[in-house]
């Protein structure tokens, strides 16, 4: 599909179609316009006081010189306080007719000249068709106001021309065709320019919009992602690690400690006829102990100690820097604060108990191994009575 057509841009302005999106547009252009327009004001009231010398030349120290003199002050003070204006308060590129002040200015100026001046006609000539010039493409403005003012400033000046000068017709005539002319191409070239301008910035929508739509689809992913680690990683009931990555973590522990030679335990904990609260009073009491236990083991630990659930109602811990008796200790004291746990009702009166078994690291005991035998020790204090810690020799 053709540019101008994909971003609904008349072929005839060069302008979108939609008010909205032309807004869009010209808003964004406002500050370049300012600009512009500033300088292009200086610019062609230099050019224009310049024309003072030629006038002096050939009109010399006559009441035509300053007649023409005062007109010229008048149109470059005019751009002088324009641009000044625009300077201070902004420009009214919003408002394409009020900002096409400096062209009907300039192109009445032009005009006026040739009733003071009639003999100057041809170096006028030359003037009009670079005003035209400049028009279209050096003063900003929408295409219709820069044709508006170019062919008022034709129109003007071939009148002048009729009537103050007396032109023969055929001169008149090949005044027209070159104004014409002139005219045709600056509309060219300035449609040329808007239309460019405009797919520009439609394209740098597209693009923002693309780069916008992909950024937020990487933080879905990113959050997704964060969800998927947290899901792989946290144990949804009781918001310890889950068995694997408890392994993962136990695993890097026993490594750093087997590097320092230093101690390192691992607890494996197992509430004691559990099996009784789930039948007694269902499921979701059960999952209600399990939190509790769970946040009383996390709470009774050191920061430094990973615990996991490995499964069902059976808790994991690896605790490094920690000889086999401290490791009882811990676990005695574990085993208290399990006892002390107030549930709220249904289950208030019920206490609660836990077995632990403890392996100990020897020199080159490998994690699963160690897992193995707490798990021993766990299975032995279950035998001897439950509520119990039990250590590898
Ligand atoms: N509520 C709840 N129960 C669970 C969950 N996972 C496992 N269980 C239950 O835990 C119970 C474990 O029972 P057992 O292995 O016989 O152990 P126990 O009753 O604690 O007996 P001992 O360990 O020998 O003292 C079973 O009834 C399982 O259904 C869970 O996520 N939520």
């Amino acid at each position: 599909m053709p540019l101008n057509k994909k971003y609904n841009i008349s072929w005839l302005t060069g302008q979108f179609k939609e008010s909205e999106q032309e807004a869009r547009y010209r808003e964004s252009i406002k500050l370049t316009v300012r600009r512009d327009t500033r300088l292009a004001l200086i610019i062609v009231a230099l050019i224009f006081a310049m024309f003072t010398i030629t006038d002096y030349n050939l009109l010399g120290d006559t009441s035509g010189f300053y007649a023409l003199a005062a007109m010229r002050i008048s149109v470059v003070l005019a751009c002088i306080a324009l641009a000044v204006i625009i300077g201070r308060v902004g420009c009214l590129s919003s408002r394409p007719l009020l900002h096409a002040i400096p062209l009907w200015i300039l192109a009445t100026g032009i005009v006026v000249i040739i009733p003071l001046r009639p003999e100057s006609l041809l170096t006028q000539i030359t003037a009009v068709v670079v005003a035209t010039m400049a028009f279209y493409l050096l003063i900003p403005n929408v295409l219709s106001i820069a044709t508006c003012a170019s062919v008022f400033l034709s129109v003007g000046f071939i009148s002048a021309a009729v009537i103050f000068v007396d032109v023969p017709i055929t001169t008149t005539m090949r005044l027209t065709l070159l104004l014409a002319m002139a005219n045709i191409v600056g509309y060219c070239a300035l449609l040329r320019l808007e239309l460019l301008q405009r797919r520009q910035f439609s394209l740098l929508n597209d693009e923002r919009e693309q780069n916008a739509r992909l950024q937020q689809e990487v933080e879905h992913r990113r959050a997704l992602e964060a969800q998927l680690r947290m899901l792989a990683e946290q144990d949804a009931l009781t918001g310890l690690a889950t068995r694997s990555h408890f392994i993962k973590r136990a695993e890097g522990l026993l490594r750093s400690a087997r590097h320092d030679n230093s101690a390192f335990c691992i607890l494996m904990i197992d509430i004691d006829h559990f099996k009784r609260i789930n039948d007694s009073w269902g499921h979701m009491q059960g999952d209600i102990v399990l939190k509790q236990v769970a946040s009383t083991l996390r709470c009774a630990l050191r920061e430094v100690d990973v615990i996991g659930r490995f499964g069902g109602e059976e808790f994991i811990v690896a605790m490094p820097n920690i000889e086999c008796q401290q490791a009882i200790s811990v676990a005695t004291r574990l085993k208290s604060c399990v006892a002390t746990i107030e549930l709220a009702e249904p289950l208030d009166g019920i206490s609660l108990s836990v077995t632990i078994g403890i392996a100990v690291k020897r020199d080159e005991t490998m994690l699963d191994e160690l897992i193995q035998q707490a798990d021993e020790m766990l299975y032995k204090g279950k035998r001897s009575g439950r509520n119990r810690v039990e250590a590898t020799q």
